[in-house]
């Protein structure tokens, strides 16, 4: 009660001073000053019965890092948290600043709650220097600086001011250098700069001082207290113990509580000891005896969950909850109006902070810039110039059986002037070495003739990957193709020796499938070249089933121009996935979110920016592919090119959002990685780019059917080769699979982030 009746006594006597004077707002007035000293009166932080504990209640890593902590910060003060490492004091700053949540118990920070609206904090209040670096490796030392200044809403000038007199204070490194050109300790030295670059209220500061020389640790220690005596608040983890001599308030935290919390004058005299290190060993022997005199209590009463109570600490404990009433309704200290208004006006420069530095982090890594705008132009050309053309010189063994019985061989096949074709007194034709003219056709078709002796060498051939198939002429082959085609009724022998027999290797799929269709086209040009020089119709040699003009696509359809809507789809789905994951899991592991976040800009300002930049981008890949592929490799489009562009467009945006989803799900790059790789694989198997969807089983047809690249690859292909439009179902449900998929997605990374929140 004894903070309550301060507040009453501060009322009371604003009021007096205030009485008489005839003023409208009197009220409010009276209100504002008992604010402003109370402000002064409330400590910056108060911790209070604070439990935080790490991984699951019932699993292994189980672990209580603080355990009904209390702790309490005077305004303008420097705090020294000491203790060794592991013990939580990283996790009780990130407390502080409203990084992570306490699992029971309260803070107070600056009389308001961390996270809570109109705090303050995170935000412009505190500056907080973590313990990582968590600055853009690609910042120059100005940038970190003006980042976190902008972030703060400073002008160029206070910002330029406040850079130069920081660069003397802490000795920085030329302003033009880059962050990742520094040494650890140069770049722990920017790290602080960054934290003190706005003169917070509150300073909070993870081991600022560690691999700094003496000299410049002292400065920096100087200058704390010239910033607590001007009313600012510090905490300050350290592990150098003699250096909190300085401090006003030194807590020595330890399994989770604090063993002592006073000045450093009073630590040595309660514990009669002549340095710092001496007084903790001492309180760190006391703890662990009072915590095996538990122990044994708590066997003997069979009671595991009892949590020893420190010994020592008990006289720096808050007497009761009670005590801190002041605190719990002091929020009223924070005038809520004006900060809603401060906070509001700082979002442009929030935005405009962020804005920048995704700039500067994207345009100097040249990794990045590679993959965003030539990996695109790489893949693109890498496809067109690689898929879709014919097979060219592949070898296939020749035997020739009806040459080679002949004096000259198959050079007879060289003999322009040898009459092939004879027309006899009976209108019959007679063929001679007709086997000659089905070479020609081949060759004309690109295959390369080996001509080999017998079957079962050029068998071997093939078995040897010399040649990719083997084709056999039987002596009687002209002879025999004549009685066949005038006699319908021939003898089976007659039948086999007008056979042309092939051997192939089929474990080709395409150049098998491409041998066939040679062979089947040069059987109908020869059949076609005889009929013409017997003076039949040419006709007759062809099949009995005419393919007229196709209504859609050409009658050689172009593998290219199938295959390209899929290819195209998965290329700019894929770019943005794997960019936004990259980046944001960087920032993350950095620390940048993270201290960004504690600088006050909300995730959804980062998200914003990313989304805008990224945005951005995918036009310029879209316009980059689009233009490469219709004007620079030819691409035939029926439909409307707008359309093309968008639905692209919106494949990237959901390649975007799939890089989300990766780093929200992901805790790091690798994991990322796999995951990326296992879920692209399978997309692109199923999208039907690599085979039908109707050769699939019916339920995989389905599943195939529902996936990001299937629909929109096949809504892609209806425009281009058909022509058709977005008002035609096989086009808009493209889009709608891809806005289904683009909502699906950020609904779980919202889901996640909630309950991960939780
Ligand atoms: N996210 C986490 N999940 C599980 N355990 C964690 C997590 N963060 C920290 N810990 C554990 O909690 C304990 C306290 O960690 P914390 O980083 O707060 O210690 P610290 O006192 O700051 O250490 P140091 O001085 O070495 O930085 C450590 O044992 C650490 O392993």
């Amino acid at each position: 009660m004894k903070r309550s009746s301060e507040m009453e006594r501060m009322y009371k006597e604003v009021k007096l001073s205030l009485f008489g004077r005839c003023h409208e707002n009197a009220r409010e007035l009276i209100n504002s000053q008992v604010s402003n000293k109370l402000k002064m009166a409330t400590p910056a932080v108060v911790v209070e019965r604070a439990c935080k504990f790490y991984g699951n209640k019932n699993g292994n890593d189980y672990k209580a890092v603080l355990q009904n902590l209390d702790m309490i910060v005077e305004r303008g003060s420097i705090y020294g948290l000491l203790g060794a490492s592991g013990c939580g004091k990283t996790t009780l700053l990130s407390c502080i600043v409203g990084r992570r949540h306490l699992d029971s118990g309260d803070i107070w920070v600056l009389g308001g709650k961390p996270g809570e609206k109109g705090s303050g904090v995170p935000g412009p209040r505190v500056g907080y220097m973590p313990q990582d670096i968590a600055l853009v490796a690609e910042f120059s030392v100005r940038d970190a600086l003006y980042y976190f200044g902008r972030i703060y809403g400073m002008s160029a000038q206070q910002l330029s001011q406040r850079f130069d007199f920081l660069s003397s204070l802490l000795e920085l490194p030329p302003a033009e250098r880059f962050i990742k050109q520094l040494s650890g300790g140069q770049q722990r030295r920017v790290s602080l700069a960054a934290a003190l670059v706005h003169d917070p209220e509150l300073l909070i500061l993870d081991e600022p001082t560690v691999g700094l020389d003496p000299m410049l640790r002292e400065k920096i220690w100087d200058y704390l207290s010239e910033v607590a005596s001007r009313g600012t608040s510090v905490i300050i983890t350290t592990h150098y113990i003699d250096e909190t001599k300085q401090a006003n308030t030194i807590g020595l935290l330890r399994d989770g509580q604090l063993l002592a919390q006073d000045s450093p004058s009073e630590i040595l005299r309660r514990f009669d000891s002549t340095t710092l290190e001496e007084a903790f060993l001492k309180m760190a022997l006391i703890q662990n005896e009072s915590n095996r005199t538990n122990r044994r209590r708590s066997t003997l009463t069979s009671s595991p969950d009892v949590i020893p109570e420190s010994s020592i600490a008990d006289d720096s404990r808050f007497q009761s909850t009670e005590e801190f009433n002041v605190v719990t309704s002091s929020r009223d200290v924070l005038t809520k109006k004006d900060n809603a208004l401060d906070l509001k006006s700082k979002r442009k420069g929030r935005y405009k902070a962020v804005f920048i530095k995704s700039i500067q982090q994207f345009a100097r890594h040249p990794g990045g810039l590679m993959f965003s705008i030539l990996f695109p132009m790489l893949q693109v050309m890498a496809f067109f110039s690689a898929v879709g053309r014919d097979p060219k010189g592949l070898h296939v063994a020749v035997v020739n059986e009806e040459a080679a019985s002949l004096p000259l061989g198959i050079d007879m096949c060289k003999m322009d002037n040898l009459t092939r074709v004879a027309i006899n007194e009976e209108h019959i034709c007679d063929y001679y070495m007709l086997s000659c003219w089905f070479v020609d056709e081949m060759e004309n078709r690109d295959l390369v003739v080996n001509y080999i002796n017998s079957t079962e060498e050029a068998k071997t051939a093939v078995a040897n990957r010399h040649t990719y198939g083997a084709v056999y002429f039987p002596l009687n082959f002209s002879s025999s193709l004549s009685l066949r085609v005038a006699d319908g009724y021939v003898e089976d022998d007659v039948a086999n020796d007008s056979t042309i027999t092939v051997w192939l290797d089929m474990t080709d799929h395409q150049i098998s499938h491409f041998l066939k269709r040679t062979f089947l086209k040069s059987y109908e040009s020869f059949t076609q070249r005889t009929m013409r020089a017997c003076g039949m119709n040419e006709d007759i040699a062809k099949l009995p089933v005419r393919i007229k003009t196709p209504i859609f696509g050409e009658l050689e359809p172009e593998m290219v121009a199938y295959m390209a809507p899929g290819v195209m789809i998965t290329i700019i789905y894929f770019l943005p996935a794997i960019v936004t994951s990259t980046l944001m899991i960087s920032d993350r592991l950095e620390g940048v979110w993270e201290r960004s976040a504690v600088a006050g800009v909300q995730p959804k300002e980062m998200l914003h920016v990313h989304i805008t930049l990224q945005s951005f981008v995918i036009v310029l890949q879209t316009i980059e592919m689009m233009v490469l592929a219709f004007l620079g490799y030819n691409l035939p489009s029926k439909g409307s090119l707008v359309t093309c562009g968008l639905l692209l467009f919106l494949q990237g945006i959901g390649g975007m959002c799939y890089g989300f989803l990766l780093s929200v799900l992901c805790s790091s790059f690798t994991v990322a990685f796999f995951i990326a790789t296992g879920s692209f694989y399978p997309m692109i198997l199923l999208c039907g780019i690599l085979w039908p969807l109707e050769g699939m089983p019916t339920a995989l047809r389905y599943i195939a059917l529902s996936l990001p690249f299937t629909m929109p690859s096949m809504s892609l292909r209806e425009l281009m080769m058909k022509g058709s439009s977005i008002t035609e179902y096989n086009v808009y449900i493209g889009f709608g699979i891809s806005i289904a998929w683009i909502a699906l997605i950020l609904a779980i990374c919202f889901l996640r982030l909630k309950f991960k929140k939780s």
